[in-house]
């Protein structure tokens, strides 16, 4: 599928017509990129604005999980079952069960189906470290997610670049997604040794439009964060992760106070709060929910009837993909997740270990059934 002119070029909500959607194939015009955000003639400075006590909440969460002292003496005695005993945690997975436990049930619904495999990075595939650099996937992970894609179409949606995310999975089989879906390579054989004509041809880059800009504002708060021990930033290409994960707590009102003031002068970017990262995004109505919509259709897995798409993520930004399964009804989002978490998700997983394991499920059915 050639999508070599599919890119609409957002630079203006005024500006969006049609004619920018000139070589998008018929199939996906109703993926051009509407602005999200924008309200009348200029932008609702609460779209960029983060919300500072967010920062602090959600940071906390997150610090809390890794560093409880049951879970620490778990860890060393190579279990972790903490969760297990906490009664919030028992009551949110009798809401959101374990793919694991619901298995049967998931593969009962499956069958006589084809099933789509979507898998987020960090966190998902790989655990949380401290350093973005080192989340190194590992090679029993790598060939379970192998062995998926020999029987499902597998695809990698993941909020960091699209060459960073393959350069830590390495598979040239999967379908990969970047900078929170705004990075598409709809065919895997992109990844072979093809001309760069043939790969412009596959991809799908909604917020081509924004590269400068994302440039400029990386320099920025490179510079802004300089100071700041511990924080780094990450360019993600169409997107820029300030990470706080090293920073004292103290300093990490700091830093997102430092990054809304640099925000104000690019209102046509917003700021979003994942694990111990502020990610800034492009304002336009795209995610990776639209990005798992976009591959289901480009993939000519659309047919809702017959295909059941399975969504792994533990992460906010995933909550859009959870939502589209919702809405459209089939298949099936998997929050991977050790605390409780308002969640559009069917199932959960603990943690990466537990998405291996599923995903070795997910192929010995397949072996069986055939
Ligand atoms: O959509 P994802 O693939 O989950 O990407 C979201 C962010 O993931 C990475 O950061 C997270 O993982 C790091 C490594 O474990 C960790 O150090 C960091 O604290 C986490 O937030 C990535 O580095 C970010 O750029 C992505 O936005």
């Amino acid at each position: 599928m050639d999508l070599s002119n599919s890119s609409p070029v957002i630079t203006d909500p005024v500006a969006i017509s049609q004619p920018l959607l000139g070589g998008l194939p018929s199939n996906l015009m109703q993926f051009s990129v509407m602005p999200g955000g924008y309200s009348g003639s200029g932008l609702n400075a609460s779209v960029s604005r983060l919300k500072i006590e967010e920062v602090l909440v959600s940071g906390l969460l997150d610090a809390m999980k890794s560093s409880s002292p049951r879970r620490r003496l778990n860890l060393a005695f190579g279990q972790d079952n903490s969760s297990d005993e906490d009664p919030a945690y028992s009551a949110w997975m009798a809401k959101c069960p374990s793919a694991l436990a619901s298995f049967k049930q998931i593969v009962a619904s499956a069958q006589g189906k084809k099933i789509a495999v979507f898998l987020d990075y960090d966190g998902t595939l790989s655990p949380i470290v401290d350093d973005p650099d080192k989340a190194v996937m590992s090679p029993v992970m790598r060939a379970a997610v192998r062995n998926v894609a020999k029987y499902f179409p597998t695809a990698i949606v993941s909020g960091r670049s699209r060459n960073k995310v393959f350069e830590f999975v390495k598979l040239k089989e999967l379908y990969y997604a970047g900078s929170h879906g705004m990075d598409i390579m709809a065919s895997s054989a992109n990844y072979e040794n093809n001309s760069e004509k043939s790969k412009q041809a596959n991809l799908f880059q909604p917020a081509r439009e924004f590269l400068p800009m994302i440039d400029e504002v990386t320099k920025s708060l490179l510079q802004v964060v300089s100071g700041i021990e511990g924080a780094t930033v990450e360019n993600n290409k169409f997107c820029v992760s300030v990470h706080y994960r090293n920073v004292a707590e103290k300093d990490w009102k700091l830093v997102a106070g430092l990054v809304n003031e640099v925000l104000e002068a690019f209102p046509r970017l917003k700021v979003t709060n994942g694990r111990m990262v502020l990610e800034v995004r492009p304002v336009i109505d795209w995610d990776k929910g639209k990005a798992v919509e976009f591959l289901l259709k480009s993939l000519g897995l659309n047919d809702s009837e017959n295909v059941i798409p399975i969504y792994i993520g533990d992460d906010r930004t995933d909550e859009d993909a959870f939502k589209v399964l919702r809405q459209r009804n089939c298949g099936y989002g998997i929050l991977v997740s050790q605390v409780p978490k308002e969640t559009q998700a069917f199932y959960s997983l603990r943690d990466p270990s537990e998405v291996m394991e599923f995903l070795n499920f997910l192929v010995r059915w397949k072996k069986h059934s055939m």
